[in-house]
Order: C-alpha cells, then sequence, then structure tokens
C-alpha cells in the first residue's frame, strides 16, 4: 500500500511535529504553524480525525525570555515550557480558527499514561474533543515533569497515543527527510530508508540519539516510536515538515519520508500498553524451567520459577521478566507486592496460601496480563524498554 492509499483508508491519524520544524532562531515560526494548521484542517475536512502532538513549547518559550542559550538546568527549562506552551496554543488557536476548526489543549505527565485508571481519563476526553470535531493539541506538561517521572519525549508520547487512540497512522514531522542510512550531518550522502519493515537492533544501534539544536532524541527516539506503533498493528510515516505542503503531498500521493510498516503480530491495546505505557517498578528473575512454558507454550508465571526480585512495587504494577541471564523475557502485571513474591518465590502453588497466611492467586503474572516477547529479538527489545 503507498502512503496516499494509506492515509486515504485512516479515520483517525496522530500526527507529531518537532521543535525543529516550528521553531527557528526567533523562536515560534508563525508561517510554520499557519502550514501546519491548513494541512491539519484539510486532513479533518475529509472526514478524518486528528490528534495533534506538538512540541515547541521550550524553544519558543527560550526566544520568549531572551536566552542564548540552551537552557539545560530543570527550572530554566520547565520556566522556558510554561512561557513557550501559552504563545504555541494561541497562535494554534488563531491559525485553526482562520479554517474553522476549534483546538482544545492537552498537557500530559508521565502518571496521566503509566497509570490505568488516568489512562482512561484521558482517552474517554480525547474521544469526546474527537467526537466534537475539536483538534486536540497534545504537548507532555514540561512544566511539571521532572526528569524522573518524564515520558521522555514527544515521539515517544505520540506512539502512546497511536496505540491509546486506535489511529491507524502516526506521521512524525522532522526537520530532514526521513529516517536516512546515516546520520546527515556527519554523512552528507546519507540517502533516505523509504520503507523500514521491521525494525531491528542494528537500524536502533545506527540511529543517532544527538537532537538537533532544539530537539529531544534525535532520530533515534523517532525510530523507536515508530518501532511501537508498528507493534499495536499501526503505520508511521517520518517525512520533513519544513516541506511547505508535505502533509497535503503525501495525501496526493508522493513518495516522501520513510514508511514504518505494522508488525503482522500485533499487540492488543492493552498489552501494548502493559508492555510499553505501563511504569516499570521491578524484575522477575526466573529460572531456566520457566524459561519454555513462558516464552513457548504462553502460561502464566508462577512463583515456582521466580529465583529474585528486584526493585519495589505494589500489587498491580508492571514488572519486567528476566531469564536467569537477565535477558528481557516480557512485561507483565504482578498480582503481588515485590515483598510478596520475595516471600512465596520458589514456592509450589499449593503452599502460597499458608505462607501469606490467606488465600491468593497461584500466578504472580496471569498469562492475560503478559507480554512475552520473541526471544530473536531481546536486544532491540531491551532497547524498546530503556527509558
Ligand atoms: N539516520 C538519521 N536519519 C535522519 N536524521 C538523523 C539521522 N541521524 C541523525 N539525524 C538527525 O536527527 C535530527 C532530528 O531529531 P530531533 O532534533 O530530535 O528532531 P525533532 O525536533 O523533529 O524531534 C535531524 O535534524 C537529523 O540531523
Ligand atoms: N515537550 C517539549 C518537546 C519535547 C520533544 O520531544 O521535542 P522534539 O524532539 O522537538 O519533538 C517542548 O514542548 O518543548
Amino acid at each position: 500500500m503507498n502512503k496516499a492509499e494509506l492515509l486515504a483508508s485512516s479515520h483517525r491519524v496522530v500526527v507529531k511535529v518537532g521543535s525543529a520544524v516550528l521553531t527557528d532562531k526567533h523562536g515560534l515560526d508563525r508561517r510554520r504553524v499557519d502550514l501546519l494548521a491548513a494541512q491539519i484542517c484539510r486532513l479533518a475536512d475529509q472526514g478524518r480525525q486528528v490528534v495533534f502532538v506538538s512540541s515547541g513549547s521550550i524553544a519558543t518559550g527560550r526566544a520568549k525570555a531572551g536566552l542564548n542559550y540552551r537552557p539545560k538546568a530543570l527550572p530554566e527549562k520547565q520556566a522556558c515550557a510554561a512561557l513557550g506552551q501559552s504563545g504555541l496554543m494561541q497562535a494554534y488557536e488563531e491559525a485553526f480558527a482562520r479554517h474553522g476548526r476549534k483546538v482544545a489543549q492537552i498537557l500530559l505527565t508521565a502518571a496521566d499514561l503509566t497509570r490505568r485508571n488516568r489512562y482512561t481519563n484521558a482517552r474517554n476526553t480525547l474521544e469526546t474533543l474527537l467526537d466534537w470535531g475539536v483538534i486536540p493539541i497534545v504537548n507532555e506538561n514540561d512544566t511539571v515533569s521532572t526528569a524522573e517521572i518524564k515520558l521522555g519525549d514527544n515521539d515517544n508520547l505520540a506512539a502512546m497515543l497511536t496505540n491509546l487512540l486506535g489511529a491507524r497512522v502516526m506521521i512524525s514531522l522532522t526537520n530532514v527527510d526521513g529516517v536516512m542510512d546515516a546520520d546527515p550531518r556527519m554523512h552528507p550522502n546519507a540517502k533516505l530508508i523509504p520503507v523500514v519493515e521491521q525494525v531491528d537492533v542494528d537500524l536502533l544501534s545506527a540511529a543517532s540519539s544527538q537532537p538537533g539544536a532544539v530537539g529531544l532524541g534525535g532520530i533515534f527516539s523517532k525510530v523507536r516510536a515508530a518501532d511501537k506503533v508498528a507493534r499495536c498493528g499501526s503505520y508511521t510515516i517520518v517525512a520533513n515538515g519544513l516541506v511547505d505542503d508535505v502533509i497535503d503531498l503525501l495525501l496526493k500521493g508522493q513518495d516522501l519520508g520513510t514508511l514504518f510498516l505494522p508488525r503482522a503480530f500485533k499487540l492488543t491495546s492493552r498489552k501494548h500498553w502493559i508492555a510499553f505505557t505501563a511504569s516499570r517498578q521491578g524484575e522477575l528473575l526466573v529460572d531456566k524451567g520457566a524459561v519454555p512454558p513462558l516464552t513457548e507454550y504462553g502460561k502464566s508465571l508462577l512463583p515456582a520459577g521466580i529465583t529474585e526480585v528486584r526493585g519495589d512495587f505494589q500489587a498491580g504494577q508492571a514488572v519486567k521478566v528476566l531469564g536467569p541471564d537477565d535477558s528481557v523475557l516480557g512485561v507483565g502485571l504482578s498480582n503481588y507486592s515485590s515483598r510478596e513474591v520475595d516471600a512465596i518465590k520458589g514456592l509450589h502453588s499449593n503452599e502460597i496460601a499458608e505462607k501469606l497466611g490467606h488465600d491468593a492467586p497461584e500466578e504472580v503474572i496471569h498469562r492475560d496480563n503478559l507480554v512475552v516477547f520473541d526471544q530473536e529479538e531481546e536486544e532491540s527489545v531491551a532497547c524498546l524498554l530503556n527509558n
């Protein structure tokens, strides 16, 4: 399927735009804002529901504050985000209104997505706005998110939202033509990769995480986000947002950018959330005997196979499941707290109740709450989970 057919048949689209597209050395580029608003409105006018993930608050605020350096200290970044976000939204309000569209600001913190009840709440709000024909404009709530609890970057946020909304395609607009086979800043002859059938460890390790002057995460975070999107069965297009009519051209069938295809085996939305969005608080190590039941036969994780508990977690939280060599086997929601798992590890199912002093489930992680990864992809999965 080409990109025009893909967009033509997609009812729901997430568009993400990076700071490098939206801002120049004077701050927010109002002309770019107008061009983007016009194209997003055309996508919507053709009957699509569009969620717009916009970076740019820090770069906009930095110019507004008159800083001639890239803010590094957290309070400075947060102050810039606060200064910039209001101007960004004002520009979008005006630009979308010229096309008769209303926009709504959604600022999310990590906990809004990593906790299931808040995730569901965010989904309900977004669904309502989309039903009303409004364009939600989403950014991370940088002003209150500290380094330890950040979602990471907006590529990751857009991938999480693509799964949350069941969007068929995510369009990621950056300041290069797409994903190249080498860093174009160092290799001027780098070639565009037109299609990525499946992200592998080679592509992930080749992709630079060094951003441009204002971005975050570099092309690496776009490739990783595209892999997450592929695993929920959706497509990603990474294209050049500095091309004035890039979305229009894609709609008309021009073969621009890099297209990431969905995985043949896709996770359900809930399992995708468990694997890539729920906050992971700990690790459970299992012995050799537990590996085939989990990875080959889709069984639940029982206490008998657990040898070690790492980290502090509560019942219901997500944990990584590691093999005896520390390789990542999967991610699942634990029925028990770390203290309880520590108490029952190595026990047979009929010994659990006696040890804990009350009736309790025999599985530490039920198979319905466990995502097991293909062991041949262990390296790239470890990379995906590493943020
Ligand atoms: N292999 C590559 N393909 C494309 N871009 C790359 C590659 N390696 C490094 N880059 C750089 O990544 C930058 C985009 O990342 P970033 O600055 O985080 O953008 P954004 O603000 O759009 O999120 C580009 O400006 C490009 O120079
Ligand atoms: N939330 C931040 C941007 C974070 C981010 O991922 O930036 P970018 O790599 O430019 O998409 C901001 O609004 O400045």
